[in-house]
């Protein structure tokens, strides 16, 4: 019998805060570390959809440099990439190559600690943040192949601190200087999207009601079956936007795009920033989220750092259009719901594309 995940709640900074439990599994790393050359029954699944030749088809690049300046050219290809992509890389988004590496140095020392020092971070049963896996809601379901170690960052009340590994000294300035950056490269971003909404430049950034910002490590070890094993399932994100720092080396993210999966190659020490689904909700789909998921190798472990900037738990999700304060321009194709609501309803299940956007469409007439 399958154990059907329940919904907990714990108190941080006095705030009550629901998430759906996700069941604890074997740490992979472990798994692999025991015996590299015998893969689980259970993370082993039939690949579905063609990959698109590496080179044949690039995600979109979009220069945030000229993006400050106001740059109609590169405005106009940022509603492209988020049109027809939902996925591009940044170059010359001003975050200096030594805090980059110092982040994934910080994050790749995490992952090298033994496992027992690991474990006094591991995810509490009701917690996202911490050290485990997420979405795990049946002991039926397919698993990935990942272990992941996540961080609430803003607002700062929060943090939890006694998942921050102390016993690594620059761990917790790496993480606070990359975090302030990636959220500064978002709201430049957020800034542009809101322009080319049609609103100015601060709006959309100001509906969020002071960002919250999460931090997810995904850590994904060697695989001798790379063709039944994915690292991360194909999912879309629930952020608004989300930043994705990924190895400058070791290829793995995979993109929908017309129905096959583009890889995405790493452009050294560029962001990957893809649209999420309440940036599709807010943009009543004009941007769309984009499915997306991790695959395996045999060779080299991947790290990526995914930093999701969403709305507030309390913001209602809705295209600012429909608001109470404009006249109807368009009609909303998307049920209204608080961003907290829909944020622990997708915590309660597994990944699985687009299905969580998909419960909140409306019947177009
Ligand atoms: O590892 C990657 O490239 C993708 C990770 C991802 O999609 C996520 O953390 O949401
Ligand atoms: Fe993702």
């Amino acid at each position: 019998m399958g154990i059907e995940a329940e919904n907990v709640s714990t108190i941080i900074a006095g705030e009550e805060i629901k998430f759906g439990k996700s069941i604890p599994v074997d740490s992979v790393q472990e798994i692999v570390r025991k015996d590299p050359e015998n893969i689980p029954e259970i993370y082993l699944r039939e690949m579905q959809g063609s990959v698109v030749p590496h080179l044949s088809l690039e995600i979109p690049v979009i220069d945030l440099s000229l993006l400050s300046e106001a740059d109609e050219g590169e405005l106009s290809r940022l509603d492209i990439a988020c049109r027809e992509w939902g996925f591009f890389q940044v170059i010359n988004h001003g975050i200096s190559p030594e805090v980059l590496q110092n982040l994934k140095s910080v994050v790749s020392k995490f992952f090298e600690l033994p496992f027992e020092q690991k474990k006094k971070y591991s995810m509490a049963t009701d917690d996202i943040q911490g050290y485990g896996q997420l979405y795990v809601v049946s002991e039926q379901q397919k698993l990935d192949w990942a272990d992941v170690f996540a961080l609430l960052i803003y607002p700062m009340k929060l943090r939890n601190m006694s998942y921050w590994p102390s016993e690594l000294t620059s761990f917790a300035e790496a993480v606070e200087v990359y975090s302030m950056e990636a959220n500064r490269v978002s709201k430049e971003l957020i800034s542009a999207i809101s322009k080319l909404m049609g609103m100015e430049k601060d709006e959309l950034w100001r509906i969020h009601n002071e960002v919250m910002q999460a931090m997810r490590v995904n850590y994904y070890p060697t695989c001798c079956n790379p063709d039944k094993v994915v690292g991360v399932s194909p999912h879309s994100d629930s952020s608004t936007l989300t930043v994705l720092l990924q190895d400058d080396e070791v290829t793995g993210l995979q993109v929908r795009h017309h129905g096959g999966w583009v890889p995405v190659k790493p452009i050294p020490n560029a962001l990957v920033l893809n649209v999420g689904d309440a940036l599709e909700v807010f943009s009543n789909g004009r941007y769309k989220s984009i499915e997306h998921r991790a695959m395996t190798n045999k060779s080299a472990p991947r790290i990526s750092i995914a930093s999701f900037i969403c709305p507030q738990d309390n913001v209602e999700l809705m295209p600012p259009d429909a608001g109470a304060h404009r006249r109807h321009r368009h009609k909303p194709k998307y049920k209204k719901i608080a961003y907290g609501e829909y944020l622990r309803s997708t915590m309660r299940r597994k990944l699985n594309g687009k299905s969580n956007i998909e419960l909140i469409k409306l019947d177009e007439e």
